[in-house]
């Protein structure tokens, strides 16, 4: 089955205080380290933003919102809306350590299912999470109704819970799911990222 590979990237970065999608790693900026990896893992790569502009020298293909500031309900909606294939992994621009193996596994286990979503710590994490283009009409009524909380998508979804514990097999959770979102995960990547990168 092919895959398509979502990033989205049309957030505000309030906490990092200024384009975390630009913070550098290991000497490449993440938005980098993360279209290397889908490009080579996925059968198309895609970016959700609303500023082409940043991530056209990247090489990147880029799709906006289509339902623009709504947040990353919207950017999920768009990527599934633009992807060319039914499976969409989409991920946040932030998470430069996400194993690939995790992926597939989250693949495998879709068949039945809108989406596959990994749970860390009691919470869903939605921004990396294997959907399918069946999921459009739920998203867009969430969007049309103002129902903005990612969270919320799930109250609709026919969707499979993958548990910290099967998460384990592929690594640290904590390393794989790590958001690069302020400037103390910022540093903390760094110290880790040779394990990684
Ligand atoms: N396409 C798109 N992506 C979004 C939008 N809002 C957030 N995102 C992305 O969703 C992911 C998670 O976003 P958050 O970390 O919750 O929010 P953020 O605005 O990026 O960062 P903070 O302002 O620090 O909360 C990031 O990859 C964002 O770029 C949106 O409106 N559209």
């Amino acid at each position: 089955m092919k895959i398509t590979g979502a990033i989205l990237a049309g957030g505000k970065s309030s906490r990092m205080k200024f384009n975390k999608a630009l913070a550098v790693i290991s000497g490449e900026p993440v938005f980098k380290i993360i279209l290397d990896k889908f490009q080579l893992n996925f059968d198309e790569t895609i970016t959700i933003s609303n500023e082409p502009e940043i991530y056209r020298d990247f090489g990147a293909v880029i799709y906006s919102d289509i339902y623009p500031g709504l947040g990353p309900v919207a950017g999920i909606h768009s990527a599934l809306f633009n992807a060319r294939y039914d499976r969409v992994f989409v991920m946040g621009c932030d998470m430069p350590f996400m194993n690939m193996e995790l992926v597939s596994f989250l693949s495998d286990h879709l068949q039945d299912y809108d989406c596959v979503v990994p749970m860390l710590d009691n919470k869903l994490q939605p921004l990396s999470a294997l959907y399918s283009k069946s999921c459009l009409p739920v998203l867009t009524g969430c969007l049309e109704n103002d129902k903005l909380k990612l969270i919320r998508i799930f109250e609709e979804l026919n969707h499979l819970v993958i548990p910290e514990m099967q998460l384990a097999q592929f690594g640290d959770p904590r390393e794989i799911f790590m958001n690069v979102n302020d400037q103390t995960a910022l540093v903390l990547a760094q110290q880790i990222a040779g394990r990684y990168l």
